[in-house]
């Protein structure tokens, strides 16, 4: 039986987003409209689900949205030229590219191709530069979240034990990188770590972006520690899973992450955050 508090994404990101839509009213008397461009190459049937997400919450917003959805056979120099053209247009803050790519695009050159000002994945070398550094940059999506998920727990991250399982550029790193600007200790975890579970068990804070369904149970769990569950996998049976067995390990977790309706929801409500920081800044309004 599930006794652990459940941290709602969902409830959150309403609350986020309830704020960020009074403030984009006060924008829009100063001539300030936030603009979003989101490019999908191809037809990935989860990034279509997200791309719809995204343009709602947009919408919901009151930001201007482009929709460019390309051909899974477009040329990598026509993308690029997509881009730039993006770069160069005023009523455009934000633009993301939704990954992954089809294979023959190099994804590194369409990330570097963004102009850092507009990067609102946080993706671009010179955003994780300041983010590792610590300076002012637009921060990833799913780790600023992550953390504001934590934050709304109301149990305090400094001189915590957090442990990270997965260290890819787009989750594990940055998170483990912002847990460590909130003053926690940080242990990281991927497919060579070799004590995993003795690692895990120490966790006050629990993060979990691994990429495989219900691979974390409550054998994996101190009792009463804070878990974040950043998997989205898509069952053979069409149903949503996280990387946490959720039954499991909420009979000894604390505060925990359901999925859907955790991070998922989160890291959209980031996305409109960003977007509206690019554009306070390019108005001078920041
Ligand atoms: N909610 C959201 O908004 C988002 C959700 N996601 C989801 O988060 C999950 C992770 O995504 P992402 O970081 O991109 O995935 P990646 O596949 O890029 O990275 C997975 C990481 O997990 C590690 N790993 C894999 N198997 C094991 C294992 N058996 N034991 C320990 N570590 C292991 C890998 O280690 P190694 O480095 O050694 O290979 C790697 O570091 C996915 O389910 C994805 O769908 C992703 C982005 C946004
Ligand atoms: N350039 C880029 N930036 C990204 O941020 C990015 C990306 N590419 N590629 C794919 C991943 C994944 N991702 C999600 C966004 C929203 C939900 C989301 O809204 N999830 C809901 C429900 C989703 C559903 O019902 O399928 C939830 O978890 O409750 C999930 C996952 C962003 N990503």
């Amino acid at each position: 039986m599930t006794t652990a508090q459940i941290i709602s994404g969902k409830q959150v990101s309403d609350e986020i987003r309830q704020n960020l839509k009074t403030e984009v009213e006060g924008l829009a008397a100063q001539g300030c409209v936030p603009g979003l461009a989101v490019v999908l190459v191809g037809e990935d049937p989860a990034s279509q689900v997200y791309v719809r997400n995204k343009a709602k919450a947009c919408e919901d917003l009151g930001f201007y949205s482009e929709v460019h959805r390309l051909d899974a056979d477009t040329s990598q120099e026509d993308l690029l030229a997509l881009v730039h053209k993006l770069n160069g247009q005023t009523d455009i803050n934000g633009i993301l590219v939704q990954l992954p790519l089809p294979e023959h695009i190099e994804e590194k050159a369409v990330i570097n191709a963004i102009s850092p000002e507009k990067d609102v994945d946080g993706f671009h070398p010179v955003n994780v530069g300041n983010l590792v550094i610590g300076d002012d940059s637009l921060l990833p999506c799913t780790p600023a979240g992550v953390i504001e998920l934590i934050k709304h727990t109301g149990i305090e991250m400094s001189g915590k034990h957090a442990v990270v399982i997965g260290r890819s550029n787009i989750v594990g790193k940055p998170v483990s990188l912002l847990l460590q600007r909130e003053n926690a200790t940080v242990t990281m975890c991927h497919s060579r770590t070799a004590n995993m579970k003795e690692l895990t068990r120490q966790a006050d804070i629990l993060v979990v972006a691994v990429g495989r369904a219900n691979f974390v149970d409550a054998s994996y769990i101190k009792p009463g520690a804070v878990v974040i569950d950043v998997g989205i996998n898509r069952l053979e049976t069409g149903k949503l899973a996280g990387d946490v067995d959720f039954e499991s390990a909420s009979t000894v977790s604390g505060p925990i992450t359901p999925v859907p309706g955790g991070v998922g929801p989160m890291t959209i409500t980031m996305l409109m955050k960003n977007t509206l920081l690019a554009a306070k800044r390019a108005h001078g309004l920041s």
